[in-house]
C-alpha cells in the first residue's frame, strides 16, 4: 500500500483522536465560561446591593442626626453645641453636625459658633453632595447630608473613608463607584467630576431608593479569564485527564479492527501483506528459472499470517485487487534493479482471482509491472485459482486477449483438484497448468491414483500446455516427474517461500557460486 495513504490514514487517527481529546476541554471550556460570565453578573449585582445597603445605612444614620438637630436652628449656636457634639460622639459614621439658618452655617459640631454660606443647589435633590474634602480635611472626600426648612437646617456630613471602605471591601474582586449626581467616587476615596467609564464586564447600576445616589459596579478586561483560571483549574485539570484519556481511548478504537475485514483493510494500509517468493527450478539441473509469489500477512501480534486464512476474506470484499497490486508494486522496486541476476525471461507466477479479473485495474496494474522491468528481462503468469468460478463473459474473455498481447501467460493453479478445471481448459486459452500437490505426492505410492497424474501429464502433451509441477518434496517426485518430461519444478525440496530481500540475496549468493 502506498506510503501516503498510510500517512494520511494515521494522521487521520491523529487528528480525530486530538479532536475528541479536546472535546471535554472545549464544552466544558464553553460552558464555565457561560457561567463564569453569569456568576460575574450575580457577584457585581449582589456587591452593589450590598454597598447600597451599607451607605444607605450611613446616609441613615446622618439623616437622623439631621433631625435630631433640627429644632436647634431656631435658637443660639450656645445652646446648641454639645447636643451637636453629642450626636458627633454617638451615632455611628456622623462626622460632623452643621446648622444653618437664613442660607448660612452658623455653628458646628467641630468649631462652634461659625459663619459660612451654603449653596443649596449644589445638593442633588436638594439632599446630597458628594465633596473632594473641605476646610477641615481637604485630602478627605465627604458626602454631605442637608436637611432643610425654608432657610434654616441641618448639614450632617458622613466621611468618604466610610464610604470607600464600604465599596473597597463588600467585594474585593469587583470595582465599585458610587454616583452623587455630578461627581462620582472611586473605592480609593477618590472624587471625579461627570460619570465613570462603563465597566467592560457585567456592569451593574442599582439607586437608592431613599436617597438620591447609584452604585456602580463590574468588573475590569480579562477578569473573566482570570476568575476562569483562579476558580476552575481544578476542573480545566480533571477535564484535560478526561479529554486525554477520551484521545487515547479514541485513537486505539480507530485502530482496532471491528470486523475481520476491517482488520485486513487496516492491515493492507499499514503495509502489512507482503510478498513472498518460492523458487521454480529447472527439472534437469535445479537451475532457479523463476518463482511464484506468495502473499504473506506480517501481523504485529499473530506473526506470518497464512493466505488461506485471509485470502478467502479479501476476496469476499474485493480487498485482494489492490492487495494485489501492493504485491506486485512491491516487487516492482526491487526486483528490477537485480534483474541481472534474473536472467532472461525470469518467470513470475502471481495468483489472481475471478475479483481480480471483474476489478477493471489488473491490466494497468500488469503493465505497470512489466514496465518496471528491462524489456523481455520477466514473463508473468497469472495462475487463476478456482476458489471463486471465472465466467467466460465478453469482458474476461476480451482482458485475457489484451493481457496475452502483453505478452501476459495464463495458468490454472492446483490443476485437478476443482471442479471446472476442465471446463476452464475449454473456455480459456490457457498457457500452463500447475499440478497440484496431491498429485505429485501420488508419486510416492504405487497406488493406482499415480495413473491421474500420468493423465493429466498426457493432457499436458497432447494439448500442448506448459506443465509446472508444485509440492515437490522428494528427489524421487523430481526424478519421476523429470523422467516424465516435466520442465520445471516447485516445492519445499528446492526450496520454501521466501520473504523477497531473503530470495534476491540466494539469487546473489547462486550467481557467485556459477549454479
Ligand atoms: N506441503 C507442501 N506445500 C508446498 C510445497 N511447495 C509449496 N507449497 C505451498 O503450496 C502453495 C502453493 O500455492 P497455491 O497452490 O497457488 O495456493 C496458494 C494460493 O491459492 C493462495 N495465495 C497465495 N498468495 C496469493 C495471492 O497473492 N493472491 C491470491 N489470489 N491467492 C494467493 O493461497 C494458497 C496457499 O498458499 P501458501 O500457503 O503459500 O502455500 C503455497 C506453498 O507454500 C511443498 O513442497 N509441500
Amino acid at each position: 500500500m502506498p506510503g501516503s495513504s498510510k500517512v494520511r490514514r494515521l494522521l487521520w487517527r491523529l487528528c480525530i483522536s486530538l479532536l475528541v481529546a479536546l472535546l471535554p476541554l472545549l464544552l466544558g471550556g464553553v460552558i464555565i465560561y457561560w457561567q463564569t460570565q453569569a456568576g460575574l453578573r450575580r457577584e457585581a449585582g449582589h456587591a452593589a446591593s450590598e454597598a447600597l445597603h451599607l451607605i444607605d445605612v450611613m446616609l441613615a444614620n446622618a439623616a437622623g442626626s439631621a433631625r435630631a438637630t433640627l429644632a436647634y436652628a431656631e435658637g443660639p449656636c450656645s445652646a446648641a453645641e454639645l447636643v451637636l457634639r453629642e450626636q458627633v460622639a454617638t451615632v455611628p459614621f456622623v462626622r460632623s453636625v452643621n446648622l444653618v439658618r437664613n442660607g448660612r452655617v452658623f455653628c458646628t459640631s467641630l468649631f462652634g459658633a461659625f459663619d459660612e454660606p451654603v449653596d443649596a443647589a449644589a445638593f442633588v435633590d436638594g439632599r446630597l453632595n458628594l465633596l473632594p474634602g473641605n476646610a477641615v480635611t481637604p485630602d478627605f472626600a465627604l458626602i454631605v447630608y442637608r436637611l432643610a426648612e425654608g432657610r434654616d437646617g441641618v448639614l450632617a456630613t458622613v466621611d468618604g473613608r466610610y464610604l470607600s471602605n464600604v465599596l473597597q471591601l463588600v467585594d474585593q474582586r469587583s470595582d465599585l463607584v458610587i454616583q452623587v449626581g455630578p461627581r462620582w467616587m472611586d473605592e480609593a476615596g477618590e472624587v471625579h467630576e461627570g460619570t465613570p467609564d462603563a465597566f467592560p464586564l457585567a456592569e451593574t447600576r442599582q439607586a437608592s431608593t431613599r436617597f438620591p445616589y447609584q452604585v456602580v459596579g463590574g468588573f475590569p478586561a480579562g477578569a473573566q479569564w482570570r476568575t476562569m483560571g483562579a476558580d476552575y483549574w481544578p476542573l480545566f485539570a480533571m477535564l484535560a485527564v478526561l479529554g486525554g484519556l477520551f484521545g487515547i481511548g479514541c485513537y486505539w478504537l480507530l485502530g482496532r479492527a471491528a470486523t475481520p475485514t476491517r482488520e485486513i483493510e487496516r492491515a493492507m494500509y499499514a503495509g502489512e501483506f507482503v510478498p513472498f517468493l518460492q523458487p521454480l527450478v529447472e527439472a534437469t539441473g535445479g537451475r532457479w528459472i523463476g518463482a511464484e509469489v506468495l502473499m504473506r500477512w506480517r501481523h504485529p501480534r499473530a506473526g506470518l499470517v497464512s493466505p488461506d486464512i485471509f485470502i478467502p476474506l479479501a476476496e469476499q470484499s474485493g480487498l485482494i485487487v489492490p492487495m494485489t497490486r501492493s504485491l506486485l508494486q512491491q516487487l516492482a522496486a526491487v526486483l528490477p534493479k537485480h534483474s541481472q541476476l534474473l536472467g532472461e525471461g525470469f518467470h513470475l507466477g502471481v495468483n489472481v482471482s475471478a475479483v481480480n479479473l471483474r476489478s477493471g485495474s489488473l491490466f494497468g496494474d500488469c503493465l505497470d509491472f512489466l514496465g518496471a522491468f528491462p524489456v523481455g528481462s520477466v514473463t508473468l503468469m497469472l495462475e487463476l485459482t478456482e476458489r471463486e468460478l471465472i465466467g467466460s463473459d465478453a469482458h474476461t474473455d476480451e482482458l485475457l486477449g489484451r493481457l496475452r498481447e502483453l505478452g501476459v501467460s495464463l495458468a490454472i493453479d492446483d490443476f485437478g483438484t476443482g471442479h471446472s478445471s476442465l471446463a476452464y481448459l475449454r473456455r480459456f486459452h490457457v498457457d500452463a497448468l500447475k499440478i497440484d500437490k496431491s498429485f505429485v505426492a501420488t508419486v510416492d505410492d504405487d497406488s493406482r491414483s499415480r495413473h491421474i497424474l500420468d493423465s493429466i501429464l498426457d493432457l499436458c502433451g497432447r494439448l500442448d500446455l506448459q506443465v509446472i509441477a508444485e509440492g515437490i518434496e522428494t528427489s524421487a517426485q523430481r526424478d519421476y516427474l523429470a523422467a516424465r518430461g516435466v520442465p520445471c519444478l516447485q516445492g519445499y525440496l528446492f526450496g520454501r517461500p521466501m520473504p523477497l530481500a531473503e530470495f534476491v540475496a540466494e539469487l546473489e549468493r547462486r550467481a557467485r557460486a556459477g549454479a
